[in-house]
């Protein structure tokens, strides 16, 4: 589903990224771990098209998307979190999830005409962002103002406000970060239940109990190299990622 081939970033003298590939099947949930400063965080940004890279390819459904737009690659289904969740702190919850995105805002004469059509969507969408908020345990907080969520339920948010774009693949930048252990829980169970429903995931995490628990395959980068990759046993075994990662040899 998404092939990353060869892919470098340089910031001034610092090569943040060198050489990376790595690809992500349907299905899956791929982990990407490292210690501070190995680089993922500017894949992920390389990746979402939030940076352009130096050299290299991304692959995203049998189409090269580098050269294209965040906003083009968010209709294709790629979608991404953010370290520290984005949204409207001032809107409830039920309002930042039925926020319309903007290039989908209609005329006044055009609302005028299309008026049941555009009824029928608020519906439609109500009724997801309803569906969603009981998935993810917080509808009971609909009428909350998000600034008065806990950072583990504005995690939580997050992904439904992702699940409203229907992806077809989610880039997690730390879901287990700021989550005490048993949201940690919850959280688990909301990414398996979403694969077992079709999704995939490239998850970031410093938390390697949750990357172990959830992910399929897991790509380890050190200084901005691939270090190792392999199922989660393979990774916990591996003496490079032993040294770098966890400062053992
Ligand atoms: N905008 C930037 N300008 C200059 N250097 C940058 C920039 N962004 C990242 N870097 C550097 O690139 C390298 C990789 O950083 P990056 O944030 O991608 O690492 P990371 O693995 O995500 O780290 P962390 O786990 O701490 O978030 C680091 O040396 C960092 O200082």
């Amino acid at each position: 589903m998404l092939q990353v081939k060869a892919l470098s970033k340089n910031f001034g003298g610092v090569q943040a990224v060198k050489n990376v590939s790595l690809e992500v099947n349907k299905g899956e949930i791929v982990g990407l771990i490292g210690p501070n400063g190995a680089g993922k965080t500017t894949l992920f940004n390389m990746v979402s098209l939030f940076l352009s890279s130096n050299s290299g390819e991304i692959t995203f459904l049998n189409e090269k998307i580098d050269g294209s737009t965040p906003e083009a690659v968010v209709k294709r289904g790629l979608l991404r979190t953010f370290q520290t969740p984005v949204g409207f702190p001032k809107l409830s919850l039920l309002e930042n999830l039925m926020v319309v995105p903007p290039n989908e805002g209609e005329g006044i004469f055009e609302t005028f005409l299309k008026r049941k059509t555009i009824v029928q969507t608020e519906q439609k969408n109500y009724e997801k962002v309803c569906s969603l908020l009981r998935q993810f345990n917080l509808y009971d907080k609909r009428n909350e103002l998000a600034e008065n969520l806990s950072a583990a339920e504005l995690k939580l948010l997050e992904l439904c406000r992702q699940l409203m774009a229907d992806p077809k693949i989610m880039l997690l930048d730390e879901p287990a970060s700021g989550v005490n252990p048993m949201i940690l829980d919850k959280m688990v169970d909301h990414i398996l239940r979403l694969r077992d429903e079709g999704m995939t995931f490239l998850v970031i995490d410093h938390n390697l109990g949750f990357i172990y628990r959830i992910c399929d395959r897991i790509y380890c980068l050190a200084n901005g190299e691939l270090i190792a990759s392999g199922t989660p046993e393979e990774i916990s075994n591996n003496e490079n990622v032993k040294s770098v990662y966890l400062g053992v040899s």
